[in-house]
């Protein structure tokens, strides 16, 4: 069976390096949906769907995951959410199951007659994507233990976290 997995990896951290090797174990393909496409340089969405997909195939390679059992896309948004699912159907490989955490895809995915599944949470305290643009926000260089060390090599590289404290730099500074 083939599992999709949409998430905007804003940015990729070690939950979902978890999350995909669960979801390695249980089915045959894993498709990871980069979504939220057109956003970047915004405090909630800062990274480009490029370097989203950068960061995961990096790790991928960092976990020495077979390749051939996963497929990376990109989409965008959609104004409405009956359509979204639509525009992932035009654009995946095909898929059975789509799995997620985040309640309204679980409900569309459902409504639209999926199978669905959920990952087990793993640390969720400790591992989410909020947390790590905060602490990238502040400076604080722990934010660097809770992504895979080829998505922090690849971070710095671009000034990633430099560019979450530039965009919110407010215009009189
Ligand atoms: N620690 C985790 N363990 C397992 N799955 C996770 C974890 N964190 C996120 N996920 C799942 O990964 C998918 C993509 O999540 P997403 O990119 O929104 O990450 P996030 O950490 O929840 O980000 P944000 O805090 O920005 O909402 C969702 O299905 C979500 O439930
Ligand atoms: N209307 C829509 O465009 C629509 C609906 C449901 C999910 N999504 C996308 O699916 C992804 C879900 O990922 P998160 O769990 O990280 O929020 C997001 O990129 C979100 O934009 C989009």
């Amino acid at each position: 069976m083939r599992v999709l997995f949409p998430g905007r990896f804003q940015p990729f951290h070690l939950g979902h390096m978890a999350a995909i090797q669960w979801l390695l174990n249980k089915y045959d393909k894993v498709i990871i949906l980069i979504g939220s496409g057109q956003e970047s340089h915004s405090i909630y969405n800062p990274f480009t769907a490029g370097e989203r997909l950068i960061m995961i195939r990096e790790s991928l390679k960092e976990y020495d995951v077979d390749f051939r059992k996963v497929i990376l896309f990109p989409i965008m948004e959609s104004f409405t959410n009956k359509n979204w699912i639509r525009i992932v159907e035009m654009y995946s490989p095909p898929f059975d199951v789509i799995v997620s955490g985040n309640p309204l895809v679980y409900t569309v995915a459902k409504e639209a007659g999926y199978l669905t599944d959920q990952v087990p949470i793993f640390n969720r305290e400790i591992y989410n994507a909020t947390r790590i643009r905060k602490l990238m926000l502040e400076n604080d260089p722990k934010w660097g233990e809770l992504v895979p060390k080829s998505v922090y090599k690849f971070i710095k590289e671009i000034g990633g976290d430099e560019r979450i404290r530039e965009v919110t730099k407010s215009d009189y500074c």
